[in-house]
């Protein structure tokens, strides 16, 4: 480690992390966590629009969010992000990992390790599925596209996202590495977040 940046627990330790953005409770510590399953969340983000689904059931349903699941035995996490994306959303694309993110939610007892993955072009044409609606979003400032189209789709609803995508869902558009930990209190509050870019 270099500088004076104190990596959160479960964040693979990298003298590669700057730009940290970070909140929460201060006083408080990061959650403990005895077991870790690991899960995947892939993006299209394509001519400054970006594919965003519509949980209908399970985990995290009513929010919008990138398609993804658990990492099935067996199967590496890019394995798992493609069969993901194809089951929710019918599509095939060759993704790329975008970041990882390390997320306790009170209410389970387990950590999630996330490998978030982006692809910028796509085969197949987009369904949707008894899990996920797809929809596309405008992913730039409305002004800055100047394709109308685009203009005309409505703005990523951080609203009704995961409260913690607002932190890294930027870096993500940018197309800038990142990492990061984020612990959700019972009641469904973001109680504590870090998120740092990931250098070369
Ligand atoms: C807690 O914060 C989270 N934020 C964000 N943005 N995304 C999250 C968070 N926690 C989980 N996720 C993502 C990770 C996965 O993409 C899904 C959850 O996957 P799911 O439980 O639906 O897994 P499946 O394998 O599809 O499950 P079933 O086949 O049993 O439906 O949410």
């Amino acid at each position: 480690m270099s500088h004076d940046i104190i990596v959160p627990l479960g964040v693979p330790h990298s003298d590669r992390y700057r730009g940290v953005c970070d909140g929460g409770i201060d006083d408080e510590d990061w959650s403990e966590f005895t077991e870790v399953r690991r899960y995947t969340n892939a993006f299209i983000i394509q001519d400054g629009k970006i594919l965003l689904g519509y949980k209908k059931r399970g985990y995290g349903q009513g929010l919008w969010n990138g398609f993804g699941g658990k990492v099935e035995p067996g199967e590496s996490s890019l394995q798992a992000a493609e069969r993901e994306l194809e089951e929710e959303a019918g599509i095939r694309a060759q993704l790329r990992l975008a970041g990882t993110l390390f997320f306790i939610d009170a209410k389970v007892p387990w950590a999630f390790h996330i490998d978030i993955f982006v692809a910028h072009t796509f085969t197949g044409e987009i369904i949707e599925t008894d899990e996920m609606r797809p929809q596309w979003f405008c992913a730039q400032m409305a002004e800055d596209t100047e394709d109308p189209e685009v203009a005309r789709l409505p703005q990523i609803p951080y609203d009704r996202m995961w409260a913690d995508d607002i932190y890294w869902m930027p870096q993500l558009l940018r197309d800038t590495p990142f990492a990061g930990r984020m612990d959700f209190a019972k009641n469904g509050t973001l109680r504590k977040w870090w998120v740092a870019k990931v250098v070369n």
